[in-house]
């Protein structure tokens, strides 16, 4: 379903060994000790000594050059030592050393570090990405050691578009954007939210191949409601409550302009946003810019893929989808957005008038019409009395009463909430109606998982489908047999959805191109963004990038725009860099 073969990543690493590339030269405009302090361009003793040479590096390097499958070996090596050094102790503690090994050579040379990412994206992800991140975040006042990306604060009102030409490279194709207010399940954590952004880029770069000289991860402080950050006196970030309101999206608004002033092409995701502002950001934007919600459009994707996947693994054609009963535990934006998603899909298979037997609950459980307030966002989906009278539930009843006497085909979980598919929830699952009942404990990052993998085969059986936002190993259910743990994350999607929508030159992000993406989410990244690239063709939608126009895209058979997307896929390798003043 979702094991992606293993993403892009290692099929670029397949085609392209160490040496068998003669990569094209690089523009420089810095010469000396700049170009070593420069991740971009920095090889370390990787520099041949012609080059050091023409770019006044003599003398500023021990003498031997060390090739970069040496230089990659060696760092494999201190990788493997403290793995071996830090067994045995707490696993954030290991978890966090893992993560500062690799962000120092970030820091340091990119190349290399994109390299070591790709190679082992399987180990690294982890560690980048979710869970890790999330304790990065948590932590990231204290671990601050050099800024990256760029941060606008509610301070720089009437500053951005000026502030926008700061950052040093001409082209950006690329920006993730946070205010840092709902990061993964871990609520509020203002500035240091930035971790997300650029975990989600560094995602871009290894399964999608964007240049990392083209992304940009972007933070928008408009303050923090979070009272021990506010408190904390290693605090990075402003130290004001949030703005609301219209102040709130001026902030936004301006960030946006400012982008698309600079860099019209780039396509902005916007990321972890709490849900009102996910809504109604997406809403003000979508026909404006090139952007999209990746807990509302890029999670309900993978969600999909998933469901649809869920249903061909019970042997039943895929227009059975539309008789699935679903549970959806959380109704935020990444809830809601699955199941949006879902609803279009059933129209789709079984027409305009379909019942979709979906149930939606949120901290106060099932969501019905007799609901007094009831969000705009989830009223769609609220069920009427009269529909759920006779399965004997009411408005509000709580998930292990849904759960018993609707008796899903499957509880998929985006609460944020750790642990709520407790062993009584899990074990009214073996009373489904489906002889494979899926179990999607989506939430991140691992402690906030609804349920751990283990515990979801111990209790509801080893017939179910399991797959978890954040990974979990494999299950050994004893008897040589293995539940096996699929990941739904939007990390298998967003990237091909950013590529084909860059290399399409999309005006705008549609429906259509987010479907497409969803469709093919068992295929590579290439794939995705290939899809993703014929729906913006087909809609009309695509202004071509770089020197293919619209008209090339158009003629383009699936394969040759698959062709085309790997074509474009960046792949870190040392350039020869040539200096110009
Ligand atoms: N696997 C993936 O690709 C993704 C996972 N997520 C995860 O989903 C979670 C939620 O994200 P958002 O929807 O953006 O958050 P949100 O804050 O917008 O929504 C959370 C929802 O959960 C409900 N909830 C809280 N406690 C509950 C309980 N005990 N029982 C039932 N519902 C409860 C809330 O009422 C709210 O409706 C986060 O943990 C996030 O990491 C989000 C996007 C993608
Ligand atoms: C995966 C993701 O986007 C989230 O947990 O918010
Ligand atoms: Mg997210």
């Amino acid at each position: 379903m979702w094991r992606l073969a293993r993403s892009a990543a290692s099929n670029l690493r397949r085609a392209r060994p160490f040496s068998s590339c003669i990569p094209g030269p690089c523009i420089v405009h810095k010469r000396g000790a700049d170009i070593l302090h420069d991740p971009w361009f920095n090889k370390d003793t990787g520099f041949p000594l012609t080059e050091r040479d023409r770019l006044g590096l003599r003398g500023l390097l021990p003498p031997r050059v060390i090739s970069f499958e040496q230089q990659y070996a060696r760092f494999m090596e201190s990788y493997h030592s403290l793995e071996k050094n830090t067994q045995g102790q707490p696993d954030g503690f290991v978890s966090l050393a893992k993560w500062r090994i690799l962000n120092r050579l970030h820091d340091r040379n990119e190349t290399l570090y994109y390299r070591v990412l790709i190679d082992n994206i399987e180990d690294f992800a982890p560690i980048i990405y979710t869970p890790t991140v999330g304790l990065v975040c948590q932590n990231y006042s204290g671990l601050f050691r050099r800024p990256r990306g760029m941060y606008f604060s509610a301070k720089d009102k009437g500053e951005m578009m000026s502030m926008i030409y700061n950052w040093p490279a001409n082209q950006v194709d690329m920006i993730v954007l946070t205010d840092g207010s709902r990061i993964l399940g871990l609520g509020d954590l203002g500035v240091q939210g930035i971790g997300i952004p650029i975990g989600k880029l560094d995602m871009y770069v290894a399964a999608a191949g964007i240049n990392p000289q083209r992304i940009l991860p972007v933070m928008l402080d408009v303050g923090t409601n979070n009272q021990k950050l506010l408190e904390d006196r290693l605090y990075l970030g402003l130290r004001q409550p949030r703005l609301e309101g219209e102040e709130y999206l001026s902030i936004v608004d301006e960030f946006m302009e400012a982008v698309h002033t600079r860099w019209p092409k780039a396509i902005v995701q916007f990321e972890d946003f709490q849900m009102k502002w996910a809504f109604e950001t997406l809403q003000r934007y979508r026909k404006r810019f090139c952007m999209f919600n990746d807990d509302i459009q890029g999670t309900a994707g993978v969600a999909l893929a998933g469901l649809l996947g869920t249903v061909r693994t019970q042997g039943r054609p895929l227009a059975d989808f539309a008789n699935q009963k679903i549970v959806v535990v959380g109704a935020g934006s990444a809830g809601l957005g699955v199941l949006n998603m879902a609803v279009q899909a059933v129209k789709r298979m079984a027409g305009a008038d379909a019942n979709p037997q979906f149930f939606l609950l949120d901290k106060d459980g099932l969501i019905t019409k007799a609901r007094k307030v009831i969000d705009p966002a989830a009223a769609p989906f609220a069920k009427a009395p009269a529909e759920i009278e006779e399965l004997g539930l009411m408005e509000g009843a709580n998930l292990i009463e849904v759960v018993k006497k609707v008796k899903p085909h499957v509880l998929l979980g985006l609460s944020g909430v750790g642990g709520v598919f407790n062993e009584e929830v899990l074990k009214a699952m073996r009373e489904s109606d489906s002889a494979k009942p899926a179990i999607f404990a989506m939430s991140n990052p691992t402690m906030n998982a609804e349920c751990a993998a283990v515990d979801a085969f111990k209790h509801a059986g080893e017939n179910i489908v399991f797959a978890s936002g954040s990974p979990f190993k494999n299950v050994d259910l004893g008897n040589g047999k293995v539940g096996h743990v699929n990941q739904a994350n939007n990390m298998y999607l967003f990237p091909g959805i950013g590529l084909g929508a860059l290399l399409s030159g999309a005006r705008l992000i549609s429906d259509g191109m987010l479907q497409a993406a969803s469709e093919c989410i068992r295929d590579i990244t290439a794939e995705v963004g290939a899809a993703v690239i014929q729906a913006a063709v087909a809609e009309e939608l695509a202004e071509g990038h770089g020197d293919i126009g619209p008209r090339e895209l158009r003629q383009m058979s699936k394969e040759e725009t698959v062709e085309h997307v790997k074509h474009n896929m960046w792949f870190p390798i040392y350039s020869p860099l040539v200096h110009e003043k």
